[in-house]
């Protein structure tokens, strides 16, 4: 498919893993398009596979993983890259200039013993780029994530705050203009303020740079303020896809909809709010049906045998589940629709010194 509307698509992708228990299936038989210069939010429970389809994108799910299916990365200009075909140096090449990722650790991305300006330097020199010119872009970019240049440059990692360095980070990631930005829980580990700050500051680099996000967090109140689009994601697999209103009012699978009943208060992440009943699904001994049924108030016998399919709900809307036109009634969420959209954006320069 060559859509210019598509900069990531991913076809029939699994991850697995080889363990002494058995094949562990990580990521099940996944299918996601990204289109260019959206933001799309996956969320889900932890351990429901998220980071091993995010780090697809970049054929970079961590040993002895395997990933299987298809990744076509489609650029502005030129041919569609298969990104699980690529060989160990294109895909050095391939991992900044197109597509770049900011994990959570924002501590560990940075080597503690160099200064950050040397970090820079040696991005742009492993790359092959001028080293003048692509300092200037390095200042350019920390002071739109709002931090004076200079003296982040001759800082240690050390001697920044975590929202300064993993503002430091998300520059060091734009340095070599890449067009795809994914995010793995960029915030987790920053204080309320300073997750909104970054929210706020992700939705302006997406403007000023072009970007396309792909943000990865068990926070669904961040993603309805930056997401346009929200993949759910449970038991390794996407279970419903669809625009941020959609989800948040129609969603038509029970797990959204659970979901959205433990967040009734959009300002506290999801895992800190009440859990979702039942056990968490195994990677290794798979059930046979829908994985969501032992936990599901409406299963019945056809969703304990067969595996729901994804299905269309309405445009740029899909439910993997048998009874989504049901669910909306059969699960109720307690907070009324009008309660559930966040509000209360803070500025991306609101706790810039943290
Ligand atoms: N090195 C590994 N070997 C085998 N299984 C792994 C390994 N790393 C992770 N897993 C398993 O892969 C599954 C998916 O993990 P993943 O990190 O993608 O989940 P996640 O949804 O991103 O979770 P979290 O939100 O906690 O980061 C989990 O069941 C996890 O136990």
């Amino acid at each position: 498919m060559s859509n210019t509307d598509t900069i990531v698509e991913v076809s029939n992708l699994d991850v697995t893993f080889q363990m002494d228990r058995g094949q562990s299936h990580v990521v099940r038989d996944v299918n996601l398009d990204v289109a260019r210069n959206e933001t799309l939010g996956i969320i889900g429970e932890s351990g429901s596979g998220k980071s091993m389809l995010a780090s697809s994108f970049l054929n970079a799910v961590i040993d002895p993983g395997v990933s299987t299916g298809k990744v076509m990365y489609h650029p502005e200009d030129g041919a569609p890259v298969s990104v699980l075909e690529l060989s160990d140096s294109e895909l050095d090449r391939f991992r900044w200039e197109e597509v770049a990722m900011v994990f959570q650790g924002a501590m560990s991305s940075f080597n503690p013993v160099t200064k950050i300006r040397t970090q820079f330097r040696e991005t742009l020199q492993d790359h092959g780029r001028d080293i003048p010119a692509g300092m200037d872009r390095a200042h350019e970019l920390l002071e739109s994530v709002y931090l004076d240049p200079d003296r982040i440059l001759d800082s240690y990692a050390h001697e920044l705050s975590g929202g300064m360095k993993q503002r430091a980070l998300i520059a060091l990631s734009l340095l070599l203009e890449p067009d795809l930005l994914v995010l793995d829980e960029p915030t987790a580990a920053l204080d309320l303020l300073m997750q909104r700050s970054i929210v706020t500051l992700l939705d302006e680099l997406q403007t000023e740079y072009d970007l396309t996000l792909v943000f990865i967090t068990h926070d669904l109140p961040l993603l309805t303020t930056l997401a346009d689009r929200i993949a759910v994601m449970y038991a390794f697999n996407l279970t419903e896809i669809g625009t941020t209103d959609e989800l948040l009012y129609n969603a038509s699978h029970p797990y959204t909809r659970a979901l959205l009943d433990a967040t009734p208060d959009l300002n506290v992440p999801v895992d800190e709010m009440s859990i979702i009943k039942g056990s968490k699904p195994d990677p290794v001994d798979r059930i046979s049906g829908c994985s969501y049924s032992p936990r599901c108030p409406i299963a019945d016998d056809r969703c304990r045998s067969e595996e729901p399919p994804m299905m269309t709900v309405r445009d740029a809307h899909e439910s993997a589940c048998f009874y989504y036109d049901d669910a909306p009634d059969a699960v109720p969420i307690s907070a009324a629709p009008d309660e559930r959209p966040s509000s209360g954006r803070t500025t991306a320069t609101e706790g810039r010194d943290n």
